[in-house]
């Protein structure tokens, strides 16, 4: 059995540092997540001027429920939809001229549910280019609050940016939202806003959220499921155990259900209050499986499918396109390049059995999932490589020594 120590949750750690910048006092997050995302939320924050000092293993956050500490700002977010969503909220809920910007894939990735609903409370702001999208300017001056309506389809992200910022407001918020995608991802940011001490919770398909303050907080950060998903893979694929300590049944992420979708195709998995176990038993099966709860593993379910033995169809995943890359378009691409036969619809995938054939040089988009998941195609498909192996950084920087360590202990 191998013990695989994954590096902590990019959703939690984003919230977390939310969070605690929005409450009253000292928090401690402990094992937050040390990558670019997580780096990009916390200097976002500390160009908005608060105080957030790193050490390693415990980050602490002065919090200013009053909002940001400076009159003026001028933030990048880097590619971090989590960054480039989040904090335009916090910031509008404050006082102060507030310029955000980000990488050019995230200016291309949408916004404007997010903006339209701000002015919607009120928020002075202006998209500098195009509508509905990065840079954007906000003259901030606090928000009122009250009931508005939020089309979800497209990312969740939308409606935690306005949760996070419900307790900020004067009146609270009542938000009704239609569509809603990855919804494990609002369960996430409810239970955290509960422990920050705020009760914020879902009534059929509105959201309510009380203006009560956040308290600060001791946070112990969770190992992202997201990422545990490719040693997962890489276990059930190559008949070996692995065992991810932290990520167990208390686990808040929805992406942990990737190891229910193993079991499906054939994998032993057990899940206790201490840890996830995944063996490979030689076997697994095709599957088809409706992945818009945990759409960050559709890459790393590609990436495996062609070693099932019957065809897998991934269902109801249309917003995985606007993600770091079209996604089900890189992985059609990088299937079929490795002689998979693959076909792919609006919101769907599907992919047969066949023995992927290198050498392909894997095109990446610049998009840490596709560089994780085919990587994992390589431990059983000789003459994989990448063409942009350092986006891992954007969640896993140390993806690569990762492999390689489970590559030596396996004999793979
Ligand atoms: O709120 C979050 O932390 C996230 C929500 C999901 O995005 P969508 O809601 O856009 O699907 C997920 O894909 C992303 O990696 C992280
Ligand atoms: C979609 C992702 O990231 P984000 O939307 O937070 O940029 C991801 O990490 O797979």
């Amino acid at each position: 059995m191998t013990v695989v120590q994954i590096p902590g949750s990019k959703s939690v750690t984003a919230r977390a540092l939310y969070l605690a910048a929005a409450a009253q006092g000292t928090t401690t997050l402990r094992q937050p997540l040390l990558s670019d995302d997580s780096e990009g939320f916390a200097e976002g924050l500390i160009s908005l001027g608060y105080a957030v000092d790193r050490r390693p293993g415990v980050w602490t956050i002065d919090g200013r429920p009053q909002g940001p500490a400076v009159a003026e700002a001028d933030v990048f977010c880097r590619d971090g939809a989590t960054t480039a969503r989040f904090l335009p909220a916090l910031a509008a809920a404050g006082h102060g001229s507030f310029r955000f910007d980000a990488s050019a894939q995230m200016r291309r990735r949408p916004l404007g549910p997010l903006t339209q609903a701000l002015r919607e409370l009120g928020v002075d702001l202006v998209h500098e280019e195009a509508e509905g999208h990065h840079p954007l300017r906000i003259e901030a001056s606090g928000i009122k609050g009250g009931a508005l309506t939020l089309d979800a389809g497209l990312s969740s992200q939308f409606l935690t940016a306005l949760l996070l910022t419900g307790p900020l407001t004067e009146q609270g918020l009542e938000i009704t939202v239609s569509d809603l995608v990855s919804v494990p991802y609002v369960e996430i940011t409810l239970a955290m806003m509960n422990r920050f001490g705020n009760p914020a919770h879902r009534v059929g398909d509105t959201f309510v959220v009380p203006p009560v303050p956040y308290t600060a907080t001791d946070y112990l950060i969770e190992p992202d499921a997201s990422t545990a998903s490719y040693v997962f893979a890489a276990a059930a694929l190559t008949g070996n155990t692995v065992t991810v300590p932290g990520l167990g049944t208390d686990s808040l992420q929805g992406d942990l259900r990737f190891a229910e979708v193993l079991r499906q195709m054939g994998a032993e998995v057990e899940i206790t209050p201490e840890g996830t176990t995944v063996t490979g038993t030689g076997r697994l099966r095709g599957v088809t499986v409706n992945m818009r709860d945990i759409s960050d593993t559709v890459p790393t379910l590609a990436a495996i499918a062609p070693f099932a033995d019957g065809p897998v169809r991934i269902e109801d995943v249309y917003n995985t396109r606007i993600k770091e890359c079209d996604r089900l378009a890189a992985c059609e691409q990088n299937l079929a390049a490795l002689g998979v036969p693959v076909t792919t619809g609006r919101d769907w995938i599907e992919i047969q059995p066949a023995q992927p054939a290198g050498p392909v040089e894997i095109a990446c988009h610049g998009d840490h999932r596709i560089a994780m998941s085919f990587s994992v195609t390589g431990l059983r498909t000789p003459g994989i490589t990448l063409d942009d192996p350092g986006c891992v950084r954007k969640t896993f920087p140390g993806f690569h020594q990762a492999l390689a360590a489970l590559r030596a202990e396996w004999g793979v």
